[in-house]
């Protein structure tokens, strides 16, 4: 009994981001296959969102390693409140943060990704104040079982734009 709740006690450690306390990618994929064949299968759309802090390193230079911290831990505590509890949210590394939407087509998850960004811009952070981040979206394409990778990376490409384009914006690439 001691040996399985150690064994999960790894597990849950190994799936999860330690600052702040969201899965990391590998607990993303783990989780995101089971939504993907949950998709396929029942014919319902899913969108994933891939969202970046404007200028990240800059609030680091500036306010310093900890509170850009606090500003990574504040993200992740808004992202968990203002989704749903089905959506699946997680820190890839850095200051990329990464949401699998299910039951939620293209256009349902740029509304989402807007509001995100409406709200992360209207909430100021202690020691740091107002931040603004830029977000790609996507969307399932067919019933293919490699969507999930296909996806990730449309996501990235429109994120990629939205930064290019000028930061604190959601730009869709499907
Ligand atoms: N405080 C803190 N900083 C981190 C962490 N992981 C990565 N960083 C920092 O995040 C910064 C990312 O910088 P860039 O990739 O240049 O991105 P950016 O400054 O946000 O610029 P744009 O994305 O183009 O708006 C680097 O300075 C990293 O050191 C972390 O866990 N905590």
């Amino acid at each position: 009994m001691e040996l399985q709740q150690a064994n999960a006690e790894l597990e849950c450690q190994a799936s999860t981001d330690p600052l702040t306390g969201l899965l990391n990618r590998r607990g993303f994929e783990t989780q995101a296959q089971v939504a993907l064949a949950l998709a396929i299968r029942s014919g319902r759309p899913l969108s994933v969102l891939t969202l970046d802090i404007d200028f990240f390193k800059h609030i680091n230079d500036q306010f310093g390693h900890d509170a850009g911290d606090l500003v990574l831990t504040s993200l992740a505590h808004l992202l968990r409140k203002r989704l749903r509890q089905a959506d699946i949210v997680a820190r890839f590394g850095g200051e990329e943060f990464v949401v699998l939407l299910p039951d939620t087509d293209g256009e349902d998850a740029l509304r989402t990704g807007h509001s995100l960004l409406q709200t992360i811009e209207e909430t100021p952070i202690p020691q740091v104040g107002h931040i603004t981040a830029s977000a790609g979206v996507s969307s399932l394409q067919g019933g293919d079982a490699d969507g999930l990778t296909d996806m990730l990376r449309r996501a990235d490409d429109a994120l990629y734009q939205a930064k290019r384009t000028g930061r604190n914006r959601a730009c869709r690439r499907d």
